[in-house]
């Protein structure tokens, strides 16, 4: 049996993703190891599909000046011409030629005739007049939108809660492609014998600026590595690691982690505690708390108690003031992740980010009796929208006087946060992904009085 090119793989997952609802992160994943691909191809899939996600929308408006109208097109072959556009405008190794050939081959593997010769025909036509000018759209809202490639609602949202100068770099930092990002588990390494344990299998990494557990991966799969089957470290983005600081857990505690699922933080938590004291780790869905219970076996973790469970109703599961720290890592529109996430774009409207916040709402109303007396309340999300954020908290703190932001936040945040946490307000703090590289993410710590 041939296996998918590199092009036919990526056009693929950009059909599953655009138009079956996949998640990218994953659909790219099964990819890539179902199909005998070398390094070099791997990193050219995920770049040509992460790369056509990403600049979808400018991609569009480049493509609707050399064809009549994209409606009449097939999905894969509207998919495969912004493909190749993406070749030409953001790749600068790719020969014209190798294009056009690439793309007419598919076409032809995958329709009649007619189709081939439409494919040559507006590639060929493409190269010849040359990239559309989006300086010449008149309105600026739909000019930034296309040149940035998010949705105007989008922009707009980030322009009203801070400016347009910090919601355009934003937006250019959500075109940028993510780094791979690894945590060491504690329990089995250092950090730094981690990384010289990876330097034996031919693969790179520099130490991350913000976690004393982070790692950044600088080449190689490091989840196709012996040491992450036996537990040595998990991927997760370095903002969120930042959490198991600001909760800041001792070997004695009781931990309710409310909205677990698939286990990042939760195992943070628990190699953080020395396999010592107790995790409760609540997910709405089974098979999500499931995954905590794979991810607590890989890492060695037997501290972790997991149970599908709605943190809605937790109060009534467990007794008022038993947990010395709740963690609500909550559902949300995920608008911090879009690097990595893409689809984010343009699969969310404003109108189901708005319906996440009273759910979020009751999601901190229905957990906060759990927290004990002198015990904290740690509520984050991977999202850059204040009213899932600061917001929520102003409202929760002007209707639970038994709680304030907890006075030593800062004192656990990396000192180049520091500064960001005191412009959000004291302990809460806003990572921007354009500052340190990492997803945008929020984090605060309430205490009950
Ligand atoms: C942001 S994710 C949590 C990520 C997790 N903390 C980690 O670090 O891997 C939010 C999780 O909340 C779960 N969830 C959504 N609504 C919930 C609810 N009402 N009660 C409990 N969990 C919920 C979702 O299934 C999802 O797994």
């Amino acid at each position: 049996m041939s296996h998918p090119s590199v092009r036919e793989t990526a056009l693929d997952l950009l059909l599953a993703v655009t138009k079956k609802h996949a998640y990218s992160q994953i659909a790219l994943n099964e990819a890539l190891s179902s199909n005998p691909f070398s390094d070099k191809d791997k990193s050219l899939v995920t770049t040509l599909f992460y790369g056509v996600l990403q600049r979808k929308l400018t991609l569009d408006f480049y493509l609707s000046a050399f064809v009549h109208s994209k409606k009449k097109l097939d999905d894969w072959v509207e998919l495969l011409l912004l493909l190749s556009f993406y070749q030409k405008v953001y790749l600068d190794r790719i020969p014209d030629h190798a294009i056009v050939n690439e793309a007419v081959m598919i076409a032809k593997k995958r329709g009649h005739r007619g189709i081939s010769g439409l494919v040559n025909g507006v590639l060929r036509h493409f190269l010849r007049e040359g990239i559309p000018d989006i300086s010449k759209v008149q309105s600026e809202r739909k000019r930034l939108s296309l040149q940035y490639s998010h949705p105007e609602w989008l922009i707009d949202l980030w322009k009203t809660q801070w400016d347009l100068s910090d919601a355009l770099k934003i937006a250019e930092a959500n075109n940028q492609p993510p780094n791979v990002v690894i945590r060491v588990n504690r329990i089995k390494a250092t950090r730094e014998e981690l990384a010289e344990k990876l330097a034996v299998e031919g693969i790179r990494t520099i130490p991350g600026q913000l976690s004393k557990d982070c790692l950044i991966v600088q080449n190689g799969s490091v989840v196709e590595t012996h040491l992450f089957k036996e537990g040595f470290f998990t991927i997760q983005d370095e903002s969120s690691m930042l959490v198991a600081d600001v909760v800041a857990p001792d070997q004695s505690m009781t931990v309710l982690d409310a909205c677990a699922g698939p286990g990042g933080k939760t195992t943070h938590l628990a190699e953080r505690m020395g396999n010592q004291g107790k995790i409760i780790a609540l997910d709405l869905h089974p098979h999500k708390t499931q995954l905590i219970d794979h991810a607590a076996e890989r890492l060695g973790l037997y501290t972790i108690e997991t149970r599908a469970l709605d943190a809605r109703t937790a109060h009534t599961a467990f007794k008022e003031s038993s947990f010395d720290r709740v963690l609500l890592d909550v559902p949300c529109s995920g608008l911090g992740v879009i690097r990595r996430k893409p689809e984010i774009k343009w699969m969310k409207s404003a109108n189901e980010i708005n319906g996440l916040i009273p759910i979020q709402q009751s999601i901190l109303e229905e957990t906060a009796t759990l927290v004990k007396s002198g015990g904290w309340l740690i509520y984050s999300t991977c999202t850059i929208n204040k009213d899932e954020n600061e917001a929520q908290i102003r409202q929760f703190l002007a209707q639970h006087s038994e709680f304030h932001l907890e006075p030593t936040f800062a004192e656990r945040l990396p000192n180049v946060l520091r500064d960001t946490q005191s412009q959000s307000g004291k302990g809460m703090v806003q990572l921007m992904p354009f500052t340190c590289q990492t997803d945008g993410f929020f984090i605060c710590c309430l205490e009950r009085k």
